[in-house]
């Protein structure tokens, strides 16, 4: 019979139910979670449907509209440009050259890449890759396009394996995942990834036998890093979280035309 006595030992069971370490596992040590997120962001395991919030943007990003939209769809939005609903593989690709034209024609898939800095042949490569490996999933009909749109209403239907869980199935945002991914990897600094801890990250989140996942997120992550690590090469949580919202884009595609105007 067990002992169901006693205030203190419920209070014990109580305490060995709330550890996220185990003795047996070592992993469970070496990545830590964070035990105290209640106290600087109310309900941190709440997935948020409109705002990326962290520990230290409670609201989400100040001065980001969600126009209603998912935190999933809000990350893709940036890409469409004519603001349809649709992405299209060519609508956003910028330039009136001879050759901007061509790619285009060729390709017909460049996007908002070209606006955040990506040189041309990165551009093919990846609006290529997300348009052939995310156009189907979102179609509203069983029929493919050779056009290869994607419906942001059915962005969430990209969602694969191997990720970090910080969106949830439905597109959602879940703050306490984002917490976690830092306070598990991030060794040299709490609040910013290596690439070399970025890399641990994405092997660690691998599931079994999951080769779309596993190729799609070392992609995903290792885009960002190009996109958003610092001049000494760590990656943080602020552009992490802002990847999430979408807003980081509009952020680049900011700095990129200041950039640009100043050279010209
Ligand atoms: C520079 C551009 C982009 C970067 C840096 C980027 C980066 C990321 C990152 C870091 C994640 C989080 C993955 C995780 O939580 O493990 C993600 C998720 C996702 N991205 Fe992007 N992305 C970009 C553009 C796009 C575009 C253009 C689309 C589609 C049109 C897209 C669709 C998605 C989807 C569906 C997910 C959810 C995947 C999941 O969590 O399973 N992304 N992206």
């Amino acid at each position: 019979m067990g002992d169901n006595s006693g205030g203190n030992q419920s209070l014990k069971v109580s305490a060995d139910s709330m550890l996220t370490v185990a003795e047996k596992a070592p992993l469970t040590f070496q990545k830590k979670l964070r035990s105290d997120l209640d106290s600087k962001l109310p309900k941190p395991y709440l997935a948020r449907a409109l705002a990326a919030p962290d520990t230290e943007n409670v609201h989400g990003t100040w001065g980001h509209k969600h126009r209603n939209m998912s935190v999933l769809q809000q990350h893709v939005a940036f890409f469409d440009q004519d603001d349809n609903g649709i992405i299209y593989p060519w609508e956003t690709f910028k330039g009136n050259s001879v050759f901007s034209m061509i790619m285009k024609i060729i390709c017909m898939i460049l996007s908002g890449f070209r606006d955040l800095g990506f040189n041309i042949f990165a551009c093919v490569f990846l609006s290529m890759l997300i348009h052939v490996a995310m156009s189907y999933s979102t179609l509203p009909t069983w029929l493919p396009s050779p056009l290869f749109p994607v419906y942001i209403e059915n962005i969430h239907k990209c969602k694969h394996g191997s990720d970090s869980t910080t969106y949830d199935t439905e597109g959602r945002f879940v703050p306490a995942n984002l917490e976690n991914i830092f306070s598990k990897y991030g060794h040299t600094k709490t609040d910013k990834l290596t690439f070399k801890e970025l890399w641990h990250m994405t092997d660690s989140s691998r599931n079994a036998f999951d080769f779309f996942g596993w190729t799609a997120s070392k992609l995903e992550w290792g885009v960002l890093y190009m996109l958003a690590k610092d001049s000494e090469g760590f990656l943080s949580k602020e552009s992490v979280r802002r990847c999430y919202d979408g807003s980081l884009f509009d952020y680049c595609a900011n700095a990129q035309k200041g950039a640009i105007g100043k050279t010209a």
